[in-house]
C-alpha cells in the first residue's frame, strides 16, 4: 500500500523545540515529518491555548496531544506519587488501550513520566487504587466511568489522587463521549480538576453536542479544523482522499451472497472489518461465517461491547497481531468504528448504514490511515440508495454507486443470475448450519439478511 500522507515540515521547525528523546522516538517510529494536524495543535497546546480539534480520520490526532503531554511534563519539577500531571478520557477500553500503547513507545527510561490504564473491566476499583498508590502514575488514560471513581472515591473507596498539578486534559473523540451520555460523568470530572489546566477535544466529527463541554471546560480555545481537498476537483471532502468508497445497493437476502463475493473477490485484501448493527448480529453471523466453505482459510474474529473485557481484549490483540499475510476478517459493531489504529486494514463492509450518520466516516476511517490507500463497501437496500448517497455527499463524503461487476478482478461481469444462483446455495448451507445448531435455530435474529 503506498502512502501519501501530507506532510506539514519537519519536527525541529517546532517551537518551542521538542526534547531530544521524542525526536529520536520519532524518527526510530519513521515518522519524519509532522501531519497538518500535529503541526497546528502541537505549538498551540505548547503555547497554553486550549483546543478543538477537527481533522479526518487517520490523520495523526493521537501524536498531536501525546506530544505536547510528555514535553510538558518532562519539563516540570517532578510530581509527587500521588500526583498527576494529564486525563486521556476516552469512549472505549480498547482505545485508551491503544493510547497508552503510544505513551509506551516514548516513555521507556523510568526517568521519565510514568502512565497508567484506568478503564475498569477487569480490575475493581480497589485493585486500581492499589496499583495507583505502588507505581504513582503521572498521566492516566481510561475511560470516564472509572476515571471518575479513581479521582473521586466511590462509597468506602476514597480517593488517594491528588489533581492540584494537573496541566493538561484530552478528551478524545470528544462528541463521541457526549453522544453516549457521559456528560454528566465528564462535568464531574472537569469540576473536580484545577481550572489552570489546559484542555482538548478531538474528533474526525465535532458536532454542536459539543459546545456544552467546552462552554464548561474550556477558555477562549482555538478551533482548528484540518480540511482535506481533492485535488482535482478541488472540493473539501471529510474523509480521507486516499479512501475509495463505494455502494452496492441489493435485496436484503442477497446481502450475504455480496458479502462472500467482495471478499472472495478482493484478492488483494488483508484484513477486512465488517460492521452489523446489533451485537447479536455479529454473534450470530461470526456462527454462519465461520463454517461457510466459501470463506474457509479465512481467519474470523468478532467483536462487541456484550462481550467480556477478556475476551474483547483477547481478539482485538489477535485480530492487530495477526501476520500481514494471512487473509483475516473482523466482525463487529460500532464499539470499533472509532479511534482504532489497527495496521494493514485495507477494506471496510458496512452491512448497513449506520444509524448516527457521523458514525459512517469513522467505520470507513478504520482503513486508509496515515496516507495508506483503502476502501470501503456500504450495503443499502434497493429503494434508498438515492437519498442515502445524497445524505453523504451533502455531508462532504465522496461515495460511488457501484454496480454488481464490483470490484471484480477477473473482469468477469456478475448478472442478477449468478447472484442469485450463489445466493441460493448460500441459504442451503446456511440453513443447514443453523439446523445443526440448536442454539442459532433458537435465535431467529438478523433473518432481514437471510429471508
Ligand atoms: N507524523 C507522522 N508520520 C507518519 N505516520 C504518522 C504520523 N503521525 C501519526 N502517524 C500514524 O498515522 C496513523 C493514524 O494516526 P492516529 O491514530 O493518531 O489517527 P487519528 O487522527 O487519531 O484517527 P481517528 O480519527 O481514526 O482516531 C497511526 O498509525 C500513526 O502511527
Amino acid at each position: 500500500m503506498s502512502a501519501t500522507f501530507a506532510k506539514a515540515g519537519s519536527w525541529d521547525t517546532l517551537e518551542p523545540k521538542l526534547s531530544p528523546f521524542i525526536l529520536e522516538t520519532l524518527a526510530t517510529l519513521g515518522f519524519s515529518e509532522m501531519t497538518p494536524v500535529q503541526a497546528s495543535a502541537i505549538p498551540l497546546f505548547m503555547k497554553n491555548k486550549d483546543v478543538v480539534i477537527e481533522a479526518v480520520t487517520g490523520s495523526g490526532k493521537t501524536l498531536s496531544f501525546v506530544i505536547p503531554i510528555i514535553e510538558k511534563l518532562t519539563r516540570k519539577k517532578r510530581l509527587a506519587k500521588n500526583e498527576i500531571g494529564a486525563i486521556v478520557i476516552t469512549p472505549t477500553r480498547e482505545l485508551a488501550q491503544q493510547i497508552s500503547s503510544v505513551f509506551s513507545i516514548f516513555l521507556k527510561d523510568p526517568s521519565l513520566p510514568k502512565h497508567a490504564l484506568i478503564i475498569g473491566g477487569t480490575t475493581t476499583l480497589h485493585d486500581d487504587i492499589a496499583e495507583f498508590k505502588e507505581l504513582g502514575p503521572d498521566i492516566l488514560i481510561g475511560t470516564p466511568g472509572r476515571l471518575r471513581d479513581l479521582l473521586i472515591g466511590k462509597g468506602s473507596e476514597k480517593s488517594v489522587v491528588n489533581t492540584k498539578e494537573l496541566e493538561i486534559l484530552v478528551l478524545d473523540e470528544a462528541d463521541r463521549l457526549l453522544d453516549m451520555g457521559f456528560s454528566q460523568t465528564l462535568d464531574n470530572i472537569i469540576t473536580h480538576l484545577p481550572k489552570q489546566r489546559r484542555t482538548g477535544l478531538f474528533s474526525a466529527t465535532m458536532t454542536d453536542s459539543i459546545s456544552e463541554i467546552v462552554r464548561v471546560g474550556l477558555r477562549n480555545p482555538v478551533k482548528v479544523v484540518v480540511k482535506v481537498e481533492d485535488i482535482i476537483s478541488k472540493d473539501e471532502q471529510r474523509t480521507p482522499l486516499t479512501l475509495d468508497i463505494g455502494c452496492i445497493v441489493c435485496e436484503p437476502h442477497q446481502k450475504l451472497a455480496q458479502l462472500i463475493r467482495i471478499i472472495n473477490r478482493e484478492k488483494t485484501t488483508k484484513k477486512c472489518i465488517v460492521y452489523y448493527a446489533t451485537c447479536a448480529c455479529v454473534d450470530y453471523f461470526y456462527k454462519i461465517l465461520t463454517k461457510l466453505s466459501q470463506l474457509k482459510g479465512i481467519s474470523i474474529h468478532s467483536l462487541h461491547g456484550k462481550m467480556d473485557t477478556k475476551r474483547r481484549t483477547a481478539t482485538y490483540q489477535s485480530f492487530i497481531n495477526l501476520p500481514t499475510t494471512s487473509k483475516a476478517l473482523l466482525l463487529c459493531t460500532d464499539v470499533a468504528a472509532r479511534g482504532l489504529d489497527m495496521p494493514d486494514v485495507d477494506f471496510i463492509i458496512q452491512m448497513d448504514p449506520p444509524q448516527d450518520p457521523k458514525v459512517f466516516s469513522h467505520r470507513c476511517g478504520r482503513t486508509a490511515r496515515a496516507g495508506k490507500k483503502g476502501k470501503a463497501i456500504l450495503l443499502l437496500v434497493k429503494g434508498r440508495e438515492e437519498v442515502y448517497v445524497d445524505f453523504l455527499k451533502i455531508r462532504k463524503i465522496p461515495v460511488r454507486l457501484l454496480s454488481y461487476i464490483l470490484s471484480d478482478n477477473s473482469n468477469t461481469i456478475v448478472t442478477q443470475d449468478t447472484i442469485d444462483e450463489e445466493n441460493d446455495s448460500l441459504l442451503k448451507q446456511v440453513q443447514d448450519i443453523v439446523l445443526a445448531d440448536r442454539d442459532l435455530h433458537d435465535k431467529v435474529v438478523c433473518d432481514k439478511h437471510l429471508n
